[in-house]
């Protein structure tokens, strides 16, 4: 048997290093220096060229919502919000957010605090990573141990509400992530509020029966190292968020793409905008009238991009289903079930490459 060594190459042949043994992706970059191939246990895209494909004439049709407008308590402001705001959701299942009221000068901290974090030596940052219902968590790729394929990433993410946990170091982190937690949530409240109205329904209606005042949000702060062979790897495979709502904002370097009629689509965010993505549990309770987004992050050979996602859920003892008065008229698209026993069927799932909405759906 001729062992890879004894092939004829241009191309040095990639090492076969296990994420297993790794536990930080920027910490592995920064061993190995910037040019040397990347292990193969990186490469997640290999077979997926139908997959692969980049639409970017739809990117200037993208959908931008205007905060100010939404909020406004001008009846006929509000109303022509609104109904930008429901047919983003149908239309593209994601939009741009302007005019939030979200200080740029918080999000400028967020960012650079963010790079202290994962800056820090490895036994400066807490824990490790044993389960979505850990408070904190730091780790790299998605779940090295289990997963044929490893993502470009390396991560942190805490429970910030109901109860705010945080890391305690580099100083001053916690304060201003539980600020932006805070800000983010209320942003996103007043957008159930008016997806909620988008919907027909009284404004309070998605707020009630997903307890949203006692609502689960993930703080996930990402951090992708410039990769080497970009083309080769992906710091997060195509997949949709598990809460209601996503708010996602960067640090000006793009990398999300967002699927939209089957084509991968470039977001260019506008600067100091939010990104809203919507995700499963929303896509329950509007009995499928407004799909969650397949999205993923690529990489790039130059800068190194952070992005801080919130996941805004609802509270975990809730059972989730469509809300009843969609069900008046129509049938329930999806079984009821408790976000915290969601959060199970996703992680399974997630590492089966499946969605875990085809776990509740009904037929
Ligand atoms: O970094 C990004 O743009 C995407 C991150 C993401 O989708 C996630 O954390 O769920
Ligand atoms: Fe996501």
């Amino acid at each position: 048997m001729a062992s890879a060594a004894s092939i004829p190459s241009s191309e040095p042949e990639p090492p076969k290093v296990h994420a297993s043994h790794i536990t930080s992706i920027k910490a592995f970059v920064e061993s190995k220096g910037d040019s040397s191939p990347i292990p193969s246990t990186y490469h997640s895209i290999t077979q997926l060229h139908d997959d692969n494909d980049v639409a970017d004439d739809f990117a200037v049709s993208i959908p931008i919502i205007d905060f100010s407008h939404l909020s406004s308590h001008h009846p006929q402001t509000h109303a022509q919000a609104v109904h930008l705001l429901g047919k983003a959701c149908s239309e593209w299942g994601f939009f741009l957010l302007i005019n939030h009221g979200i200080p740029e000068n918080l999000v400028e901290k967020l960012m650079k605090k963010s790079r202290e974090f994962h800056d820090l030596p490895m036994e400066e940052k807490e824990s490790g990573d044993k389960g979505p219902f850990e408070p904190i968590r730091y780790g790299t790729s998605f779940c090295p141990q289990v997963e044929k394929v490893h993502y470009w990433r390396d991560y942190l993410k805490a429970i910030t509400f109901p109860q705010f946990n945080f890391p305690h170091k580099p100083s001053g982190y916690r304060e201003v992530a539980y600020d932006y937690s805070q800000k983010i949530r209320s942003v996103t409240r007043k957008l159930l509020e008016g997806i909620s109205e988008s919907l027909g329904l009284a404004s309070n209606s998605i707020i009630e029966c997903t307890d949203f005042d006692s609502g689960h949000q993930l703080f996930a702060v990402n951090m992708y190292p410039p990769c080497p062979q970009p083309h080769l790897a992906l710091g997060m495979p195509s997949h949709s968020d598990i809460g209601l709502l996503t708010l996602l904002t960067q640090n000006g370097i793009g990398g999300l793409q967002v699927k939209h009629h089957g084509k991968w689509v470039n977001v260019n965010p506008l600067p100091n905008c939010q990104i809203v993505l919507l995700s499963d549990q929303l896509e329950v309770v509007s009995n499928g009238r407004y799909e969650r987004v397949l999205h993923r992050a690529i990489l790039n050979n130059r800068d190194t991009r952070i992005s801080v996602v919130l996941a805004n859920g609802p509270a975990l003892d809730k059972e989730i289903g469509p809300v009843a008065e969609l069900l008046e008229n129509e049938k329930p698209l999806f079984r009821s079930i408790k976000y915290r026993d969601y959060f199970q069927f996703q992680q399974r799932s997630r590492l089966a490459d499946k969605s875990s909405l085809d776990e509740i759906r009904l037929n």
